[in-house]
Protein backbone atom coordinates (compact mmCIF):
# COMPACT_ATOMS: atom_id res chain seq x y z
CA UNK A 1 0.00 0.00 0.00
CA UNK A 2 0.98 3.74 -0.55
CA UNK A 3 0.75 6.23 0.98
CA UNK A 4 1.14 9.91 -0.05
CA UNK A 5 1.87 12.75 1.55
CA UNK A 6 2.99 16.09 0.97
CA UNK A 7 6.68 15.35 2.35
CA UNK A 8 6.00 12.28 0.59
CA UNK A 9 5.19 13.62 -2.98
CA UNK A 10 8.80 15.42 -2.84
CA UNK A 11 10.13 12.22 -2.05
CA UNK A 12 8.74 10.08 -4.48
CA UNK A 13 10.24 12.04 -6.86
CA UNK A 14 13.50 10.82 -6.37
CA UNK A 15 15.34 8.98 -8.55
CA UNK A 16 18.07 7.18 -6.80
CA UNK A 17 20.34 6.05 -10.07
CA UNK A 18 23.10 8.64 -10.11
CA UNK A 19 25.35 7.15 -7.08
CA UNK A 20 28.39 5.58 -9.05
CA UNK A 21 30.31 2.89 -7.25
CA UNK A 22 34.44 3.56 -7.91
CA UNK A 23 36.46 0.69 -7.90
CA UNK A 24 38.50 -0.82 -5.05
CA UNK A 25 42.17 -0.04 -4.87
CA UNK A 26 42.88 -3.08 -3.39
CA UNK A 27 46.62 -3.51 -2.20
CA UNK A 28 47.38 -7.06 -1.51
CA UNK A 29 50.13 -6.96 1.62
CA UNK A 30 48.72 -9.32 4.16
CA UNK A 31 47.20 -8.49 6.75
CA UNK A 32 49.80 -8.55 9.55
CA UNK A 33 47.63 -9.27 12.42
CA UNK A 34 45.87 -12.15 11.09
CA UNK A 35 47.10 -15.75 11.31
CA UNK A 36 47.81 -17.76 8.24
CA UNK A 37 44.88 -19.58 8.57
CA UNK A 38 42.52 -16.13 8.90
CA UNK A 39 44.20 -14.79 5.96
CA UNK A 40 42.65 -17.38 3.24
CA UNK A 41 38.78 -16.12 4.57
CA UNK A 42 38.19 -12.76 5.68
CA UNK A 43 36.36 -13.00 8.90
CA UNK A 44 34.80 -9.31 10.43
CA UNK A 45 35.91 -8.75 13.97
CA UNK A 46 32.45 -9.68 15.30
CA UNK A 47 32.88 -13.37 14.09
CA UNK A 48 36.46 -13.63 14.99
CA UNK A 49 37.35 -15.81 18.27
CA UNK A 50 34.35 -18.59 17.14
CA UNK A 51 34.47 -21.69 18.38
CA UNK A 52 35.30 -23.40 14.91
CA UNK A 53 31.90 -24.81 13.80
CA UNK A 54 31.83 -27.75 11.29
CA UNK A 55 29.10 -27.49 9.45
CA UNK A 56 28.79 -24.67 6.48
CA UNK A 57 27.48 -21.44 7.31
CA UNK A 58 23.42 -21.36 7.16
CA UNK A 59 21.87 -21.04 4.18
CA UNK A 60 20.51 -17.04 3.24
CA UNK A 61 17.02 -16.97 4.90
CA UNK A 62 14.76 -14.41 5.75
CA UNK A 63 15.29 -11.90 9.08
CA UNK A 64 12.21 -12.54 11.56
CA UNK A 65 10.51 -9.81 9.99
CA UNK A 66 9.48 -12.26 7.35
CA UNK A 67 7.14 -9.85 5.45
CA UNK A 68 10.05 -7.86 4.32
CA UNK A 69 11.69 -8.19 1.51
CA UNK A 70 15.30 -7.80 2.29
CA UNK A 71 16.98 -10.36 0.10
CA UNK A 72 15.87 -8.32 -2.50
CA UNK A 73 17.28 -5.40 -1.15
CA UNK A 74 20.33 -6.11 -0.02
CA UNK A 75 21.69 -7.44 -3.50
CA UNK A 76 23.90 -10.54 -4.36
CA UNK A 77 26.84 -9.50 -2.93
CA UNK A 78 25.96 -10.98 0.47
CA UNK A 79 24.13 -13.83 -0.42
CA UNK A 80 20.82 -12.70 -1.32
CA UNK A 81 20.08 -11.84 2.05
CA UNK A 82 21.07 -12.06 5.76
CA UNK A 83 21.93 -14.62 7.18
CA UNK A 84 20.97 -16.38 10.38
CA UNK A 85 24.00 -17.22 11.92
CA UNK A 86 22.27 -18.95 14.58
CA UNK A 87 24.66 -22.28 15.52
CA UNK A 88 23.96 -25.17 17.59
CA UNK A 89 26.58 -24.63 20.34
CA UNK A 90 27.30 -21.37 19.68
CA UNK A 91 26.20 -18.85 22.79
CA UNK A 92 24.12 -21.59 24.08
CA UNK A 93 25.40 -21.41 27.50
CA UNK A 94 25.45 -18.11 29.32
CA UNK A 95 22.71 -15.43 28.14
CA UNK A 96 20.10 -18.12 26.12
CA UNK A 97 20.06 -20.06 23.36
CA UNK A 98 19.34 -18.71 19.45
CA UNK A 99 21.62 -16.21 17.17
CA UNK A 100 21.39 -13.67 19.64
CA UNK A 101 22.17 -16.04 22.70
CA UNK A 102 26.07 -15.17 21.70
CA UNK A 103 28.06 -13.84 24.31
CA UNK A 104 30.74 -11.99 21.90
CA UNK A 105 33.68 -12.30 20.84
CA UNK A 106 35.42 -9.72 22.63
CA UNK A 107 35.56 -11.88 25.82
CA UNK A 108 37.58 -14.70 24.18
CA UNK A 109 39.69 -12.93 22.24
CA UNK A 110 43.09 -11.00 23.62
CA UNK A 111 40.67 -7.87 24.13
CA UNK A 112 38.18 -7.92 26.80
CA UNK A 113 35.46 -5.74 26.83
CA UNK A 114 34.88 -2.52 29.13
CA UNK A 115 31.14 -2.55 30.21
CA UNK A 116 30.07 0.22 28.74
CA UNK A 117 27.29 0.65 31.65
CA UNK A 118 29.82 0.96 33.82
CA UNK A 119 28.97 -0.99 36.63
CA UNK A 120 29.39 -5.16 37.21
CA UNK A 121 26.14 -4.71 38.92
CA UNK A 122 23.56 -6.39 37.02
CA UNK A 123 21.20 -5.66 39.66
CA UNK A 124 21.48 -2.19 39.18
CA UNK A 125 21.63 -2.08 35.78
CA UNK A 126 18.24 -3.82 35.12
CA UNK A 127 16.48 -1.68 37.78
CA UNK A 128 13.12 -1.18 36.91
CA UNK A 129 13.37 2.74 36.93
CA UNK A 130 13.00 3.79 33.21
CA UNK A 131 15.56 5.82 31.06
CA UNK A 132 14.04 9.27 31.36
CA UNK A 133 15.78 10.55 28.17
CA UNK A 134 12.92 11.30 26.33
CA UNK A 135 9.44 12.64 27.32
CA UNK A 136 6.87 9.99 26.82
CA UNK A 137 3.70 11.54 28.11
CA UNK A 138 4.18 13.53 25.24
CA UNK A 139 4.25 10.48 22.15
CA UNK A 140 0.47 9.62 21.51
CA UNK A 141 0.27 13.01 19.76
CA UNK A 142 3.36 13.01 17.66
CA UNK A 143 2.39 12.99 13.91
CA UNK A 144 3.85 10.66 12.22
CA UNK A 145 4.09 10.22 8.19
CA UNK A 146 5.07 7.27 5.84
CA UNK A 147 5.24 6.89 2.70
CA UNK A 148 7.02 4.90 -0.52
CA UNK A 149 5.71 1.02 -1.54
CA UNK A 150 4.78 -2.25 1.39
CA UNK A 151 5.82 0.31 4.08
CA UNK A 152 6.60 -2.35 7.09
CA UNK A 153 4.02 -1.88 9.97
CA UNK A 154 5.41 -0.28 12.87
CA UNK A 155 5.97 -1.84 15.98
CA UNK A 156 4.45 -0.82 19.51
CA UNK A 157 7.11 -2.58 21.68
CA UNK A 158 10.65 -3.96 21.50
CA UNK A 159 9.44 -7.77 22.06
CA UNK A 160 7.47 -7.61 18.81
CA UNK A 161 10.81 -6.96 16.96
CA UNK A 162 13.30 -10.01 17.05
CA UNK A 163 16.38 -8.21 17.61
CA UNK A 164 18.57 -11.04 19.27
CA UNK A 165 19.10 -12.23 22.94
CA UNK A 166 22.45 -10.32 23.42
CA UNK A 167 20.81 -6.84 21.66
CA UNK A 168 17.34 -6.99 24.04
CA UNK A 169 19.47 -6.84 27.05
CA UNK A 170 21.22 -4.25 26.55
CA UNK A 171 18.07 -2.53 25.47
CA UNK A 172 16.84 -3.47 29.23
CA UNK A 173 20.00 -2.11 30.70
CA UNK A 174 19.64 1.06 28.81
CA UNK A 175 16.56 1.05 30.66
CA UNK A 176 14.53 1.58 27.36
CA UNK A 177 11.18 0.31 27.90
CA UNK A 178 9.55 0.91 24.75
CA UNK A 179 10.00 2.46 21.17
CA UNK A 180 9.96 6.60 20.56
CA UNK A 181 8.27 7.21 17.39
CA UNK A 182 10.83 7.17 15.16
CA UNK A 183 11.92 3.87 16.95
CA UNK A 184 8.69 2.06 16.23
CA UNK A 185 8.74 3.19 12.66
CA UNK A 186 12.38 3.10 11.43
CA UNK A 187 13.27 -0.22 12.89
CA UNK A 188 10.92 -2.34 11.50
CA UNK A 189 11.43 -0.46 8.23
CA UNK A 190 15.50 -1.02 8.12
CA UNK A 191 15.38 -4.79 9.57
CA UNK A 192 13.12 -5.26 6.24
CA UNK A 193 15.96 -4.51 4.65
CA UNK A 194 14.71 -0.86 2.88
CA UNK A 195 16.50 2.04 2.90
CA UNK A 196 15.60 5.59 4.36
CA UNK A 197 14.83 8.87 4.55
CA UNK A 198 13.89 9.86 7.88
CA UNK A 199 12.96 13.50 8.97
CA UNK A 200 13.39 12.99 12.84
CA UNK A 201 14.34 15.96 15.66
CA UNK A 202 17.12 15.48 17.58
CA UNK A 203 16.65 14.20 20.75
CA UNK A 204 13.88 11.81 19.01
CA UNK A 205 16.08 8.46 19.90
CA UNK A 206 17.21 8.26 16.32
CA UNK A 207 20.46 6.68 17.65
CA UNK A 208 19.12 3.59 18.31
CA UNK A 209 16.94 3.78 15.37
CA UNK A 210 19.69 2.59 12.90
CA UNK A 211 22.06 0.97 15.43
CA UNK A 212 19.44 -1.83 16.38
CA UNK A 213 18.96 -2.66 12.80
CA UNK A 214 22.98 -2.10 12.12
CA UNK A 215 24.02 -4.54 15.02
CA UNK A 216 20.97 -6.92 14.96
CA UNK A 217 22.21 -7.33 10.99
CA UNK A 218 25.59 -7.52 11.31
CA UNK A 219 25.46 -10.34 14.26
CA UNK A 220 22.83 -12.30 11.75
CA UNK A 221 24.75 -11.74 8.56
CA UNK A 222 28.37 -13.15 6.98
CA UNK A 223 29.83 -12.06 4.80
CA UNK A 224 29.98 -14.17 1.29
CA UNK A 225 32.90 -11.73 0.02
CA UNK A 226 36.21 -11.97 0.84
CA UNK A 227 37.91 -8.39 0.61
CA UNK A 228 41.25 -8.14 -0.86
CA UNK A 229 44.26 -8.15 1.72
CA UNK A 230 45.80 -4.44 2.44
CA UNK A 231 48.54 -3.88 5.09
CA UNK A 232 46.76 -2.43 7.87
CA UNK A 233 43.07 -1.71 6.38
CA UNK A 234 40.44 -2.24 7.94
CA UNK A 235 36.87 -3.49 6.21
CA UNK A 236 34.37 -1.68 8.39
CA UNK A 237 30.95 -3.45 7.52
CA UNK A 238 28.83 0.05 8.59
CA UNK A 239 29.21 3.58 8.86
CA UNK A 240 27.61 6.09 10.45
CA UNK A 241 28.51 9.69 9.78
CA UNK A 242 27.58 12.28 11.52
CA UNK A 243 28.47 16.01 11.10
CA UNK A 244 30.98 16.63 14.38
CA UNK A 245 33.46 15.08 17.01
CA UNK A 246 30.60 15.45 20.08
CA UNK A 247 27.92 13.74 18.03
CA UNK A 248 30.45 10.84 16.75
CA UNK A 249 31.49 10.79 20.39
CA UNK A 250 27.73 10.30 21.52
CA UNK A 251 27.01 7.87 19.00
CA UNK A 252 29.81 5.73 19.64
CA UNK A 253 29.12 5.57 23.47
CA UNK A 254 25.57 4.71 22.78
CA UNK A 255 26.35 2.46 19.86
CA UNK A 256 28.72 0.86 22.29
CA UNK A 257 26.18 -0.05 24.81
CA UNK A 258 23.33 -1.38 22.35
CA UNK A 259 26.51 -3.73 21.22
CA UNK A 260 27.97 -5.13 24.20
CA UNK A 261 28.23 -8.53 23.93
CA UNK A 262 27.28 -9.15 21.11
CA UNK A 263 30.95 -9.68 19.27
CA UNK A 264 29.97 -6.04 17.48
CA UNK A 265 33.19 -3.93 17.79
CA UNK A 266 31.81 -0.19 17.42
CA UNK A 267 35.14 2.49 16.61
CA UNK A 268 34.98 6.17 16.19
CA UNK A 269 37.29 8.63 14.52
CA UNK A 270 36.98 12.31 14.23
CA UNK A 271 39.20 15.32 13.32
CA UNK A 272 40.52 17.81 15.92
CA UNK A 273 42.55 14.86 17.73
CA UNK A 274 45.58 12.71 17.22
CA UNK A 275 44.69 10.13 14.36
CA UNK A 276 46.89 7.70 15.99
CA UNK A 277 45.28 6.47 18.94
CA UNK A 278 42.05 6.54 16.55
CA UNK A 279 44.63 4.21 14.21
CA UNK A 280 44.86 1.80 17.01
CA UNK A 281 41.43 0.99 17.26
CA UNK A 282 40.83 0.47 13.89
CA UNK A 283 43.68 -1.97 13.74
CA UNK A 284 41.72 -3.91 16.56
CA UNK A 285 39.28 -4.50 14.12
CA UNK A 286 36.13 -2.66 13.49
CA UNK A 287 32.84 -3.61 12.61
CA UNK A 288 30.63 -0.38 12.98
CA UNK A 289 32.89 2.80 12.13
CA UNK A 290 31.24 5.82 13.18
CA UNK A 291 33.30 9.08 11.62
CA UNK A 292 33.00 12.71 10.89
CA UNK A 293 33.29 13.37 7.25
CA UNK A 294 36.59 15.36 7.22
CA UNK A 295 38.70 12.45 9.25
CA UNK A 296 37.35 9.94 7.01
CA UNK A 297 38.20 11.17 4.14
CA UNK A 298 41.87 11.33 5.76
CA UNK A 299 41.55 7.86 6.88
CA UNK A 300 40.33 6.40 2.97
CA UNK A 301 43.01 8.31 1.35
CA UNK A 302 45.50 7.22 3.74
CA UNK A 303 44.31 3.52 2.74
CA UNK A 304 43.49 2.81 6.15
CA UNK A 305 39.80 1.91 6.20
CA UNK A 306 38.33 0.48 3.16
CA UNK A 307 34.16 0.60 2.60
CA UNK A 308 34.17 -2.10 0.07
CA UNK A 309 32.52 -4.31 2.52
CA UNK A 310 30.21 -1.70 3.58
CA UNK A 311 26.33 -3.19 3.99
CA UNK A 312 24.99 -0.40 6.57
CA UNK A 313 25.01 3.14 5.53
CA UNK A 314 23.51 5.67 7.85
CA UNK A 315 23.90 9.10 7.94
CA UNK A 316 22.64 11.56 10.99
CA UNK A 317 21.98 14.94 10.71
CA UNK A 318 22.58 15.55 7.36
CA UNK A 319 21.12 18.72 6.95
CA UNK A 320 23.72 19.87 9.62
CA UNK A 321 26.50 18.23 8.07
CA UNK A 322 25.61 20.04 4.21
CA UNK A 323 25.03 23.06 6.53
CA UNK A 324 28.78 22.69 7.70
CA UNK A 325 29.41 22.50 3.88
CA UNK A 326 30.31 18.39 4.27
CA UNK A 327 28.70 17.85 0.76
CA UNK A 328 31.85 17.31 -1.58
CA UNK A 329 33.28 15.11 1.19
CA UNK A 330 30.15 13.16 1.80
CA UNK A 331 29.71 11.90 -1.87
CA UNK A 332 33.72 11.50 -1.99
CA UNK A 333 32.88 8.93 0.16
CA UNK A 334 29.59 7.70 -0.66
CA UNK A 335 29.93 8.06 -4.30
CA UNK A 336 34.07 8.30 -5.46
CA UNK A 337 35.45 5.44 -3.25
CA UNK A 338 34.66 1.82 -2.72
CA UNK A 339 31.12 1.91 -0.79
CA UNK A 340 28.89 -0.50 -3.05
CA UNK A 341 26.01 0.94 -4.39
CA UNK A 342 23.06 1.99 -3.89
CA UNK A 343 20.56 -1.20 -3.44
CA UNK A 344 23.72 -2.92 -2.89
CA UNK A 345 24.16 -1.56 0.58
CA UNK A 346 21.46 -0.87 3.15
CA UNK A 347 21.20 3.32 3.58
CA UNK A 348 19.52 5.27 6.22
CA UNK A 349 19.32 8.90 5.77
CA UNK A 350 18.30 10.99 8.93
CA UNK A 351 17.88 14.90 8.98
CA UNK A 352 15.92 16.98 11.05
CA UNK A 353 14.50 19.20 7.67
CA UNK A 354 14.03 18.05 3.87
CA UNK A 355 15.70 20.92 1.79
CA UNK A 356 16.25 20.66 -1.53
CA UNK A 357 19.33 19.29 -0.77
CA UNK A 358 18.42 16.56 1.11
CA UNK A 359 16.30 15.48 -1.49
CA UNK A 360 19.11 15.38 -4.07
CA UNK A 361 20.94 13.30 -1.39
CA UNK A 362 18.11 11.10 -1.27
CA UNK A 363 17.96 10.76 -4.67
CA UNK A 364 21.58 9.99 -4.95
CA UNK A 365 22.35 7.51 -1.86
CA UNK A 366 19.17 5.73 -1.18
CA UNK A 367 17.48 2.78 -3.41
CA UNK A 368 13.77 2.40 -3.65
CA UNK A 369 13.30 4.10 -0.11
CA UNK A 370 10.61 4.98 2.58
CA UNK A 371 10.33 8.12 3.62
CA UNK A 372 9.13 8.83 7.38
CA UNK A 373 8.87 12.45 8.84
CA UNK A 374 8.25 11.78 12.68
CA UNK A 375 7.32 15.06 14.94
CA UNK A 376 9.21 16.68 17.33
CA UNK A 377 8.87 14.64 20.74
CA UNK A 378 8.29 16.94 23.76
CA UNK A 379 8.30 19.66 21.05
CA UNK A 380 8.77 23.13 22.23
CA UNK A 381 5.41 24.26 20.86
CA UNK A 382 3.91 21.17 23.38
CA UNK A 383 6.24 22.14 26.62
CA UNK A 384 6.89 25.82 25.95
CA UNK A 385 5.07 29.08 25.67
CA UNK A 386 6.69 31.27 23.42
CA UNK A 387 5.94 34.37 23.40
CA UNK A 388 7.63 37.70 21.37
CA UNK A 389 7.73 40.90 23.07
CA UNK A 390 8.92 44.59 21.82
CA UNK A 391 10.46 46.36 24.08
CA UNK A 392 11.99 49.80 24.24
CA UNK A 393 15.66 49.57 24.99
CA UNK A 394 15.64 52.07 27.78
CA UNK A 395 12.96 49.47 29.38
CA UNK A 396 15.03 46.30 28.50
CA UNK A 397 16.41 46.16 32.16
CA UNK A 398 12.83 46.98 33.73
CA UNK A 399 11.17 44.45 31.72
CA UNK A 400 13.42 41.91 32.44
CA UNK A 401 13.07 42.03 36.49
CA UNK A 402 9.41 42.30 35.81
CA UNK A 403 9.91 38.48 34.33
CA UNK A 404 12.03 37.59 36.58
CA UNK A 405 10.07 38.84 39.42
CA UNK A 406 6.88 36.84 37.97
CA UNK A 407 8.85 33.65 37.79
CA UNK A 408 10.26 33.79 41.40
CA UNK A 409 6.98 33.79 42.21
CA UNK A 410 5.49 31.08 40.08
CA UNK A 411 8.52 29.09 41.37
CA UNK A 412 7.56 29.06 44.94
CA UNK A 413 5.13 26.13 43.78
CA UNK A 414 7.77 24.07 44.04
CA UNK A 415 10.11 23.02 41.04
CA UNK A 416 13.10 25.07 40.19
CA UNK A 417 13.25 27.30 37.55
CA UNK A 418 16.47 28.62 35.49
CA UNK A 419 16.85 31.59 33.22
CA UNK A 420 18.74 32.22 30.78
CA UNK A 421 19.34 35.57 29.16
CA UNK A 422 21.52 36.02 26.14
CA UNK A 423 23.64 38.52 26.35
CA UNK A 424 25.25 40.44 22.74
CA UNK A 425 29.03 41.05 24.42
CA UNK A 426 30.95 40.14 26.80
CA UNK A 427 31.02 43.58 28.25
CA UNK A 428 27.08 43.92 28.22
CA UNK A 429 26.59 40.77 30.41
CA UNK A 430 29.58 41.78 32.80
CA UNK A 431 26.94 45.00 33.43
CA UNK A 432 23.75 42.91 33.78
CA UNK A 433 25.09 40.53 35.69
CA UNK A 434 26.08 43.02 38.40
CA UNK A 435 23.11 45.01 37.66
CA UNK A 436 20.99 41.58 38.54
CA UNK A 437 22.94 40.73 41.70
CA UNK A 438 22.69 44.23 42.94
CA UNK A 439 18.84 43.54 42.62
CA UNK A 440 18.52 40.47 44.83
CA UNK A 441 18.77 38.35 41.79
CA UNK A 442 22.02 36.47 41.72
CA UNK A 443 23.71 35.56 38.15
CA UNK A 444 26.56 34.26 36.73
CA UNK A 445 28.51 34.97 33.14
CA UNK A 446 28.86 32.11 31.22
CA UNK A 447 30.95 33.01 27.90
CA UNK A 448 33.52 30.43 26.19
CA UNK A 449 36.00 30.25 23.58
CA UNK A 450 33.79 29.03 21.07
CA UNK A 451 31.21 32.01 21.02
CA UNK A 452 32.97 35.11 22.45
CA UNK A 453 29.87 36.90 21.33
CA UNK A 454 26.93 35.56 22.93
CA UNK A 455 27.14 35.36 26.50
CA UNK A 456 24.25 34.12 28.86
CA UNK A 457 23.03 33.99 32.57
CA UNK A 458 22.07 32.39 35.15
CA UNK A 459 19.54 33.63 37.51
CA UNK A 460 21.03 31.80 40.80
CA UNK A 461 17.85 32.80 42.62
CA UNK A 462 16.76 28.90 42.89
CA UNK A 463 19.60 27.10 42.36
CA UNK A 464 22.49 29.54 43.69
CA UNK A 465 26.68 27.71 43.71
CA UNK A 466 25.01 25.07 41.16
CA UNK A 467 27.92 24.82 38.47
CA UNK A 468 26.66 25.28 35.50
N1 LIG B 1 13.17 3.97 23.66
C1 LIG B 1 13.73 4.79 24.53
N2 LIG B 1 13.32 4.81 25.80
C2 LIG B 1 13.86 5.64 26.70
N3 LIG B 1 14.86 6.51 26.43
C3 LIG B 1 15.30 6.53 25.17
C4 LIG B 1 14.78 5.68 24.16
N4 LIG B 1 15.44 5.92 23.01
C5 LIG B 1 16.35 6.87 23.29
N5 LIG B 1 16.28 7.23 24.57
C6 LIG B 1 17.09 8.24 25.27
O1 LIG B 1 16.68 9.51 24.78
C7 LIG B 1 17.78 10.39 24.67
C8 LIG B 1 17.85 10.91 23.26
O2 LIG B 1 18.08 9.83 22.40
P1 LIG B 1 19.13 9.93 21.21
O3 LIG B 1 20.40 10.56 21.67
O4 LIG B 1 19.20 8.63 20.56
O5 LIG B 1 18.35 10.93 20.30
P2 LIG B 1 18.84 11.42 18.93
O6 LIG B 1 17.62 11.66 18.16
O7 LIG B 1 19.84 10.54 18.33
O8 LIG B 1 19.48 12.77 19.39
P3 LIG B 1 20.86 13.39 18.90
O9 LIG B 1 20.59 13.93 17.55
O10 LIG B 1 21.13 14.43 19.94
O11 LIG B 1 21.87 12.30 18.91
C9 LIG B 1 19.00 9.59 25.10
O12 LIG B 1 19.23 9.89 26.44
C10 LIG B 1 18.55 8.15 24.94
O13 LIG B 1 19.23 7.29 25.83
Amino acid sequence: MTTRTSWADLAANSAPESATAGSSSANNGGIDTMSAAARRTYVPPHLRNRPPVSEPPAPAQSGPVSSNDRAGNVGPRFGGGPRNDYRPGYGGGGRGGGWGGRSGGWDRGRDREVNPFGDDDEAEAFSEQENTGINFEAYEDIPVETSGENVPPPVNTFAEIDLGEALNLNIRRCKYVKPTPVQRHAIPISLGGRDLMACAQTGSGKTAAFCFPIISGIMRGQSAQRPPRGARTVYPLALILSPTRELSMQIHEEARKFSYQTGVRVVVAYGGAPINQQLRELERGVDILVATPGRLVDLLERARVSLQMIRYLALDEADRMLDMGFEPQIRKIVEQMDMPPPGERQTMLFSATFPKEIQRLAADFLAHYIFLAVGRVGSSTDLIVQRVEFVHESDKRSHLMDLLHAQRANGSQGKQALTLVFVETKKGADSLEHWLCMNGFPATTIHGDRSQQVNCFLDAYLCAGQDV
